[in-house]
């Protein structure tokens, strides 16, 4: 199997100031230091984003955005574009989050768009899928997420789905306190990588890239990344506080 290496990812969404983002960034560089093993990834908002890629000085930090718009330019007052995000440095942007999704109206189509759109203007994307509890309760999580992955990827290349990057976000466990079980996110993580070796090939799905996201905490990153299909973490609550996502990006190494 390639060796893939690992990404704990901060999604921020509505928080943080300008001097609160600096102050966290030198705060986790200072504590951590350079990653050479392991990428850290951190989404703040957009009014953010500036101040943050200069203060990320060291190796193995990178810089997201949380959306964006797929067109270049154009009158879609509120927006942010591709372009935009690469002017302002960043490396990657996340897409399809279920908060997108179910608060904003995102559609599985918008996000292709999306994802098409990441690819043309050089950003790595973080896809997001995931289920809601009424779906998992009537046991149709793998279906969900099948038909999320097949309508974002559509008229991708092979080459370019290999380097997405895919984050399992069951909705029932994010910021609810409950967390998918380490062997409830391996069987999904599993299955979507069976997903996309079916869709492209083995090989495309061994070198993708699947965090999961729900709720990880201090208590539980050690089990949850100790899983073989688990490839890294997208943080909400717990890395809003440098001391719970120091300890979350120091997970304990275990070779797969
Ligand atoms: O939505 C999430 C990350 O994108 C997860 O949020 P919580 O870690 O707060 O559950």
């Amino acid at each position: 199997m390639d060796k893939r290496i690992s990404l704990i990812a901060a999604n921020w969404k509505m928080h943080k100031t300008i001097g609160e983002t600096v102050s966290f960034i030198e705060t986790l560089q200072k504590e951590v230091g350079p990653c050479t093993d392991r990428e850290v990834m951190i989404a703040p908002p957009y009014t953010a984003l500036d101040a943050a890629r200069k203060a990320m000085t060291m190796e193995g930090y990178k810089l997201a955005a949380q959306n964006f718009h797929w067109e270049e330019k154009g009158a879609y007052t509120g927006e942010i574009s591709g372009p935009m995000l690469k002017d302002l440095g960043c490396d990657c942007v996340i897409l399809g989050h279920s908060e997108r999704r179910h608060l904003f109206g995102e559609t599985d189509e918008m996000i292709q768009k999306k994802l098409a759109a990441a690819f043309k203007f050089g950003l790595l994307p973080i896809l997001c899928v995931g289920e809601v509890l009424e779906e998992r309760e009537a046991g149709r999580t793998l279906e969900v997420i099948g038909t999320q992955l097949e309508r974002a990827v559509q008229g991708l290349s092979r080459e370019e789905s290999g380097k997405i990057v895919i984050a399992y976000e069951p909705v029932w466990a994010i910021g609810t306190g409950k967390t998918a079980t380490p062997g409830q996110a391996q069987e999904v993580h599993l299955a979507i990588r069976q997903h996309i070796a079916a869709l492209f090939d083995k090989e495309v799905a061994n070198r993708l890239r699947i965090l999961y996201g729900g709720s990880v905490k201090p208590d539980n990153v050690d089990a949850l990344m100790a899983q073989p299909d688990i490839d890294g973490l997208l943080v909400g609550g717990a890395s809003l506080e440098v001391s719970s996502f120091k300890r979350i990006v120091q997970y304990q190494f275990v070779e797969k």
